[in-house]
């Protein structure tokens, strides 16, 4: 698939998730198709976390639900280690997914708001057939390990509950199934940021004990920057490009990267300002993405080249691939 190859794909023995063609549309009219992901490619190793980054729109979430085949991907693989989810049977795919995991952006509505914390966190164990003092001890083991304490929230319901307070719940959720990959979209955005920053110390630490790796979608470039291993920069469904999260203000080079990290205030504004002119803010619909590369209607180094061919994914540095034809 051009624009996304599988170029950036790293060559370990073992991968957590491996991701590679995803394509996802929605129907939208009798004849549109909205193109949410165009060619998705990415690989997840045990203990690394990936953050994947976009502005509103581009597909982030559509990736990340279509990764737990909710609903199915138009086309493409998904690997969850050796298995392939996309052409498992309902049932099968029940057992699986107890391996991936996914949080989502708001806590509260995420949770049946009739249900109490002790049984919105053991729901999942029914599939291993956890029964009496085990699951009990296992859903108290798991509530301290989210920094919730079980004799204070055991019977609580979640509107009883802060925002910071449901998302522990939703990891605690997530954790009693043994997961080997969390899917995490957008965790933190609904939360006050004092919350953030714990719920993100969480995610950390809770990556380490468990053995997690974590897909980590945020529209927030500090976000990412903090918490993951590697990032990659989604533009209207298309990967831009992927680089190592830690110096990504100075080493990243596509044009939409540089233009998402502008909204970084201070010094890390100033690197990504570099070399670029100021860009229109208009996001071209998804119904009828532009020719070649998509960026190119809002990009400031955009020539005819670039609405004629669309730029594969190529290597520009160790870990670091770019879709761009002018950089
Ligand atoms: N169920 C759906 N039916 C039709 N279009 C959809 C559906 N879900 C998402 N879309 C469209 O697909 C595109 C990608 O949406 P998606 O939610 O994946 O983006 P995003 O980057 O996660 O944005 P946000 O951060 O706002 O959630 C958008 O144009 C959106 O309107």
């Amino acid at each position: 698939m051009a624009g996304s190859g599988t170029a950036h794909m790293r060559s370990v023995d073992s991968r957590a998730l491996t991701v590679s063609d995803l394509v996802v549309r929605f129907p939208a009219g009798r004849k549109q198709k909205v193109h949410a992901v165009s060619g998705l490619n990415l690989d997840l190793v045990p203990g690394e976390t990936v953050g994947i980054l976009g502005e509103s729109g581009c597909g982030k979430s559509s990736a990340g639900r279509a990764m737990m085949q909710l609903p199915a991907p138009t086309s493409g693989s998904v690997r969850l280690g050796d298995v392939e989810l996309t052409e498992l049977s309902p049932r099968a795919l029940r057992q699986a997914r107890a391996k991936i995991q996914m949080i989502m952006q708001d806590p509260v509505s995420s949770l049946n708001p009739r249900r109490k914390v002790a049984d919105l966190v053991g729901e999942g164990l029914a599939i291993w057939g956890y029964q009496g003092t085990d699951r009990k001890a296992e859903i108290e083991r798991t509530l301290h390990a989210v920094g919730l304490d079980p004799a204070v929230v055991w019977d609580r319901r979640p509107h009883e509950m802060s925002g910071g307070q449901c998302q522990r719940v939703c990891i605690a959720r997530a954790l009693m199934l043994d997961p080997d990959v969390l899917i995490c979209d957008e965790p933190v955005s609904s939360l006050d940021v004092s919350v953030q920053a714990q719920i993100l110390n969480l995610l950390e630490r809770t990556k380490q004990r468990y053995g997690l790796s974590l897909l980590f979608i945020a529209h927030d470039v500090a976000a990412v920057k903090n918490i993951s291993d590697r990032a990659m920069v989604l533009y209207l469904g298309k990967t831009c490009e992927v680089l190592p999260s830690a110096n990504m203000h100075v080493r990243s080079v596509h044009p939409y990267t540089r233009l998402l990290l502008s909204s970084i205030p201070d010094a890390v504004r100033e690197a990504a300002d570099q070399g670029t002119r100021s860009v229109s803010n208009e996001l071209p619909s998804p119904l009828a993405p532009p020719s070649g590369c998509r960026f190119r209607t809002r990009c400031p180094l955009a020539t005819e080249q670039c609405a004629e061919a669309e730029p594969t994914l190529r290597e520009v540095g160790d870990g670091h691939y770019v879709a761009c034809h002018n950089v």
